[in-house]
């Protein structure tokens, strides 16, 4: 007899539209019970999906279902990496960057059906002095529509694009000072994108070559677009063209330190503050992913 997986899901209910206000229901009809015991939890408020997830794993659970955005799906990895928990991912947020470099459906009963047939794979995530990432993360005009994003009452794509037109009109270019063993130098850009996983949310790509388990960073570079280069660049990014762009520059690595001259940042969208001085590093396949 094969035992069936001890699985928790962790539900994050203000995430995205609310998509997930029926998930109950649907974990009910659609989930396979018999490969999946499952024990659902709703957060109650921003960081519980990482103390959810922290009693998985020391309560031997075998998988812990993300159910929500990036930020959720974030909390949640942040408590499973180097466990042998593994991440599944039911999209309800939105962005859903990971979910959908992975190629989860955004169906929320196709994405169940898709967890039913997943196999354990890892990943890889990144190291931002004291955080811990899995998806996108970045400095300058990114980081402060995130911070400006943060303030808004609504969420949701419209309230998103009134965030990155009011931050367009009062950002410049910044310096950004980045240096390994291999490279040291100064470049002048709009925002450096840290990328495990190519893209933002929403199909906008910041890194179309980035890959979730080549042990290696992305470090995305964008100059500010003048008004009217905005049309073709916008293109690029929903069309994974970016790196076609002469505005758009990058950097390989799985080690690198970074100054900046604000302290904000972001990760998966969520406004932190990095400090002036980051280092990132990879922690190579330090995630077991169920996809
Ligand atoms: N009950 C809660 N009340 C308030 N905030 C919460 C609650 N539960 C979780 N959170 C916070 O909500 C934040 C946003 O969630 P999440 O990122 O999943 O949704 P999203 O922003 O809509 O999606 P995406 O990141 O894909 O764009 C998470 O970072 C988490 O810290």
């Amino acid at each position: 007899m094969i035992t069936a997986l001890k699985t928790l899901a962790i539900v994050n209910p203000i995430s995205g539209t609310g998509k997930q206000k029926n998930i109950e229901c649907l974990l009910k009809k659609y989930l396979d019970h018999e490969r999946f015991h499952l024990q659902v939890e709703k957060t109650g408020y921003a960081g519980h999906g990482t103390e959810l997830a922290k009693l998985a794993v020391t309560n031997d659970f075998d998988v812990v279902i993300a159910i929500g955005g990036d930020g959720t799906i974030n909390e949640i990895a942040n408590a499973l990496t180097f466990s042998d928990v593994a991440m599944g991912i039911i999209p309800c947020g939105s962005g859903n960057g990971l979910a959908r470099h992975l190629g989860i459906p955004m169906n929320t009963k196709r994405a169940i059906q898709c967890i039913n047939k997943a196999t354990i794979n890892k990943i890889d995530t990144i190291r931002a002095n004291d955080y811990r990432f899995i998806n996108v993360a970045g400095i300058g005009f990114d980081a402060l529509i995130a911070h400006e994003f943060a303030k808004m009452k609504s969420r949701g794509l419209a309230s998103y694009a009134k965030a990155i037109l009011k931050c367009f009109r009062i950002f410049s270019n910044q310096s950004f000072v980045l240096k390994n063993k291999e490279i040291e130098t100064i470049e002048n850009g709009m925002m450096l994108c840290f990328a495990n996983s190519s893209q933002f949310g929403n199909n906008a790509y910041i890194a179309p070559s980035a890959k979730v388990d080549d042990g290696k960073i992305n470090i995305s570079l964008l100059k500010k677009p003048k008004w009217f280069q905005i049309p073709v660049l916008g293109w690029k990014v929903f069309t994974k063209g970016i790196n076609t762009s002469s505005l758009f520059s990058e950097i390989i690595t799985n080690e690198i330190t970074i100054v900046q001259q604000s302290d904000q940042g972001h990760i998966d969208g969520e406004p932190i503050y990095f400090g002036k001085e980051i280092h990132l590093k990879i922690d190579p396949l330090s995630l077991k992913l169920l996809a």
